[in-house]
């Protein structure tokens, strides 16, 4: 038996129990440069916790994850947060779920479009990158250094996206 996941709007209200929506917000928008640049503001904040963490930054080439399909497994980062900024503008999936006493709980699924990216708060259950349509790439925003910074759950039921119409 699997259950079926709806897709919902990424929106930074429902998104809020999990992170930010890195997009260009206008509240944000600062003239620089002489007027030739506008730079969106501090869109998110990193994390990097523990001894020596530092934030790097890397490129995620993510391949198109097939329909339907089924969430087996979330995971998270407890020193760090994690951001996925499409370098494409492909559209891509973000699943997330609220943490329920140590595990996460039923996944929620989200479409990211138009060129919109995510920032995982630290600890923030999430399905690994989730291309859509095409092999795309990401700029990433994480924690590096020492220490385990991933923790791993396998769902004891299975949870299906079906076929995205994009
Ligand atoms: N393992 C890794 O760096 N990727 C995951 O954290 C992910 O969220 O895609
Ligand atoms: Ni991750």
């Amino acid at each position: 038996m699997s259950i079926r996941l709806p897709v919902e709007k990424l929106t930074p209200e429902a998104f809020a129990p999990f992170g930010t929506v890195i997009a260009p917000d206008p509240a944000r928008a600062k003239s620089i440069n002489g007027g030739t640049t506008t730079r969106f503001h501090a869109l998110a904040t990193c994390e990097a916790l523990g001894t020596d963490a530092e934030v790097i930054i890397n490129i995620f080439r993510g391949s198109p994850r097939r329909f339907p399909y089924q969430v087996d497994m979330m995971e998270r980062h407890p020193l760090g947060s994690q951001s996925f900024s499409p370098l494409s503008p492909r559209p891509f999936l973000v699943v997330v779920a609220e943490d329920h006493g140590g595990t996460p709980a039923k996944p929620r699924v989200f479409l990211a479009e138009n060129g919109e990216g995510i920032n995982y708060r630290a600890n923030v259950w999430h399905h690994p990158l989730m291309a859509l349509g095409e092999t795309s790439d990401f700029l990433v925003v994480d924690r590096g250094g020492p220490g385990d910074n991933l923790e791993e759950y396998i769902y004891p039921a299975l949870f299906t996206i079906e076929e995205i119409d994009l």
